[in-house]
């Protein structure tokens, strides 16, 4: 493993997203917190990103903003030539809903829908998505797909909530610590369903974890600290999950 601490990304390829001095400042009656203090960084399309720091170093907050969940408070940011920081909340909503696919630690399954129903929620109303089989198929679910969430272990309904997050073929996946409620060989097959969709669609990967494991199958690691990004690592080789040991 290399470590590197530029933030700039290697000549050549193409951008997904570039920040420029974002703070984020939450304001409660009399308290601020400064969850993000000046956090410059460029992700490049296809790139697979661990983000890693203790407890309220900033890890949520910034993925949050990278995928127009939030606004930061000053700064810019953009996703390829589109400036997010100007955009109006529609347009926002609009650029969040075409292009990111969120996986959160607890799958969000509704549970009197079979899987394939829980992808086509989304399906229904994407512009240009998979068929909820194909997506299904993905993360090795096929044979499943008329499971009621309440007949999956843990891992295959966060199986289900990748279906449903690449089925409208996102650019982006961002991940709030996808295998933070499961055990390990169950955390391996998410993360392999994660790096498929890397591999097989060339979606960029923003993966939180408090798991430092991980970071093995990462392009880059971002380590938090404070509300920055203290430090860029490189690996000079990304590792596949079914490698990966903790
Ligand atoms: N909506 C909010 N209102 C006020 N403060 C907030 C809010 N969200 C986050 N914070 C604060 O901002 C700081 C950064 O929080 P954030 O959730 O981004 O950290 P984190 O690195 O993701 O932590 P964890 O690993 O525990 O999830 C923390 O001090 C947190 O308490």
């Amino acid at each position: 493993m290399q470590a590197a601490t530029q933030t700039s990304q290697p000549d050549g390829d193409e951008r997904a997203f570039s920040g420029r001095e974002l703070f984020k400042t939450y304001i409660t009656g009399e308290t601020q917190v400064h969850a993000l203090r000046g956090v410059d960084f460029d992700i490049r399309k296809g790139e697979v990103l661990v983000l890693l720091g203790p407890s309220g170093s900033g890890k949520s907050t910034f993925l949050n903003i990278v995928g127009g969940l939030d606004r930061s408070t000053s700064g810019t940011l953009y996703y390829a030539a589109e400036n997010l920081t100007a955009k109006s909340d529609r347009d926002l909503t609009r650029f969040r809903r075409q292009r990111i696919g969120f996986i959160f630690q607890f799958y969000n399954l509704i549970p009197s829908l079979t899987a394939e129903e829980n992808v086509r929620l989304v399906t229904d109303i994407a512009s240009n998505p998979m068929d909820p089989a194909e997506a299904l198929h993905h993360v090795g679910l096929a044979e499943r797909r008329h499971h009621f969430p309440a007949q999956l272990s843990g891992g295959e309904q966060q199986r289900v909530a990748v279906a449903r997050a690449i089925a409208k073929r996102p650019g982006v996946l961002l991940c709030d610590e996808p295998t933070g409620a499961l055990d390990s060989s169950t955390g391996i097959r998410v993360l392999e369903a994660l790096e498929a969709a890397n591999r097989e669609l060339d979606t960029t990967l923003l993966i939180i974890t408090h798991n430092a494991g991980i970071a093995a199958m990462a392009d880059r690691v971002f380590h938090f600290l404070d509300g920055q990004i203290a430090r860029i690592e490189t690996n000079a080789e990304r590792i596949a999950p079914a490698e990966m040991t903790w």
